[in-house]
């Protein structure tokens, strides 16, 4: 067809070039309203495109991460996905590509080992980013060579031989105890209130010092926060769980090189890193005459010497810099988790007469007939032999699990089946244990409440449920520490229930919790008195 130009007073031009002039001109006069109409189209694309379109959700979500990342930001994102769950169904929209799901059976696929479902970019926000560690490492074949050098140092037999470093840790805490008490009783204690949960934070970071490095954090021997180690280190947790939901914020942020300038925000100054990078030099040259050991030490094979060997043997796959990414991992990923776990078991069980009466009653008894020592530290098979502890641990961890935000996986490349629903290449699957564990078909009809004797009425159904509980993550990307925790939660929790009588100073008062990947509480305060109770 022919094309007429049209006239001008400068010449003719091409009706083309006349009709993107005018476009053009339009859109700078009226640029505001042009970039509205542009981002609101985008919107209405990313909620009706998407095959994601048919699952109910929050209506921010289903066009932006940013619902996501304000509910990070609430720290309550464990209590809103029980909420969402209830309100719009088993599975809930909760991003433009994103779908959270409450079956425990769909979990247990998508966690399972060899269905290649692999973790999201979420997790490259973790430091250090340019070393990633196992919990970290997003290249699946990558993590599992690193996990197999790993699993050596973590498996049970040999954290049973760290045990005697345990046993210190809990000594200590015992008498950091009996100087409070002591305070209290000669007055130089303002309040004869105890910070158990506080307390019990440090402990569980204390052993992870022994375990990874023979060295105590010093937070029990000082009773606080050294450094504000702690603090710095939830407060990075926040910093990935929210970063971590648009991780490209983070070349703007951490990973700049501008950020190294302020010293406050340099990771390398924190206790934790600058003690990691200390243990390394110590034990320097990396040989094998000395195998990792502490120079200075007592001969232990500790956590950073085991992986010290797991380098020499195969210095190709496990580098120097996944010595100390794993080591220092171990600090980050053991911590807030072990404590949460140990602070929510005091909590529903403080909170609870008829559940701390029972368990008192079996702890009395397991002394009477020794099955249990009257004094000193429990071994691993001894606190085993108390089945209804064991119930009062399992019903915490379900109820009330350490990891507050989402597990989150990719669907791979061949799409997938969950729960009977089809899901395309690159969908990100989210589950939460805080909602897969009050799922009513599997764990009851009362499964919001804690009550541990669910756990005993009949072993098929404890095995049925033992099947669907997610604490410790699932698959190949199984909590890799998860004996370290329990070894230390089955030494001092039983020891402390068997020394001492507890009582919650703000009864009815709901323990803070706050989600940043784990939950972090606060405020689990206790009077205590020994037992056998003594009456003033
Ligand atoms: C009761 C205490 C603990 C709980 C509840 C817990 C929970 C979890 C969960 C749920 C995961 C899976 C996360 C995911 O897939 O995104 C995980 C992974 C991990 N945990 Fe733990 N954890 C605990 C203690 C520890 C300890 C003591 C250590 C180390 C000393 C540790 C190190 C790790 C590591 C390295 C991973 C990554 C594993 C992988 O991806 O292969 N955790 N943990």
């Amino acid at each position: 067809m022919a094309v007429t130009p049209l006239e001008t007073k400068t010449g003719t031009v091409s009706p083309t070039r006349a009709i993107v002039g005018t476009v053009m001109s339009a859109i700078a006069a009226h640029w505001i309203l042009f970039l509205v109409g542009v981002l609101v189209s985008r919107c209405m694309y990313k909620r009706y495109a998407s095959p994601l379109r048919q699952y109910p959700g929050p209506f921010l979500a289903s066009f932006t991460r940013l619902w996501k990342v304000y509910s990070t930001t609430t720290g309550r994102t464990h209590l809103q996905h029980i909420e969402l769950h209830r309100k719009y169904g088993p599975i809930v929209r909760i991003a433009p590509n994103e779908v959270s799901i409450a079956s425990p059976e769909a979990a247990r696929n998508l966690l399972s080992a060899g269905k290649r479902f692999h973790k999201t970019d979420f997790y490259g926000v973790f430091p250090p980013p340019e070393n990633p560690d196992i919990f970290t490492e997003i290249r699946e074949d990558v993590h599992a060579q690193k996990k197999r050098v790993a699993n050596v140092p973590y498996s049970m037999a040999a954290m049973q031989q760290l045990s005697p470093f345990i046993n210190d840790t809990i000594e200590l805490f015992m008498r950091r105890i009996e100087d409070h008490r002591a305070a209290t009783k000669n007055g130089s204690n303002k309040s004869p209130i105890f910070d158990l949960g506080a307390y019990l934070h440090y402990f569980a970071f204390d052993v992870l010092g022994e375990v990874a490095f023979s060295r105590s954090f010093g937070f029990l021997a000082e009773g606080r926060d050294v450094d504000g180690a702690i603090k710095t280190i939830d407060n990075s947790q926040a910093y990935n769980g929210i970063v971590g939901q648009i991780p490209e914020v983070d070349f703007l942020l951490r990973r700049n090189p501008l950020w190294k300038f302020i010293p406050a925000l340099n990771t390398k100054n924190a206790l934790i890193t600058r003690m990691a990078l200390e243990e390394m030099s110590n034990r320097r040259p990396f040989d094998k005459e000395n195998a990792g050991l502490l120079r200075t030490g007592d001969g232990r094979r500790d956590l950073m010497a085991s992986l010290i060997q797991g380098h020499l043997k195969d210095p190709e796959r496990f580098s120097e810099g996944d010595v100390f990414a794993v080591a220092h991992g171990a600090i980050f990923a053991g911590s807030d988790s072990t404590a949460s776990t140990m602070q929510s078991f005091f909590w529903h069980v403080l909170s609870d007469r008829r559940v701390y009466a029972k368990l008192n009653e079996e702890i009395d008894q397991a002394v009477a007939n020794e099955s249990i020592p009257s004094t000193g530290n429990l071994s691993w098979n001894e606190s085993q032999s108390l089945p209804y502890f064991q119930a009062c641990l399992r019903e915490a961890m379900r109820v009330r699990p350490a990891v507050g935000l989402n597990i989150t996986r990719l669907v791979p490349p061949e799409g997938t089946e969950l729960d009977g629903h089809h899901f395309k290449a690159g969908t990100r699957i989210a589950v939460n244990g805080w909602v897969l564990h009050r799922d009513q078909a599997t764990f009851g009809s009362d499964a919001d409440f804690f009550r541990p004797e669910r756990w005993l009425e009949d072993e098929e159904g404890a095995k049925r449920m033992d099947r669907f509980m997610f604490q410790f993550g699932g698959g190949s990307h199984v909590c890799i520490g998860r004996n370290l925790a329990l070894l230390e939660i089955n030494k001092v929790i039983p020891r402390l229930l068997r020394d001492y009588h507890f009582e919650l100073a703000h009864p009815g008062r709901e323990i803070k919790a706050f989600a940043t990947f784990f939950v972090v509480q606060e405020g689990l305060e206790v009077y205590i008195k020994k037992k056998p109770i003594e009456y003033p």
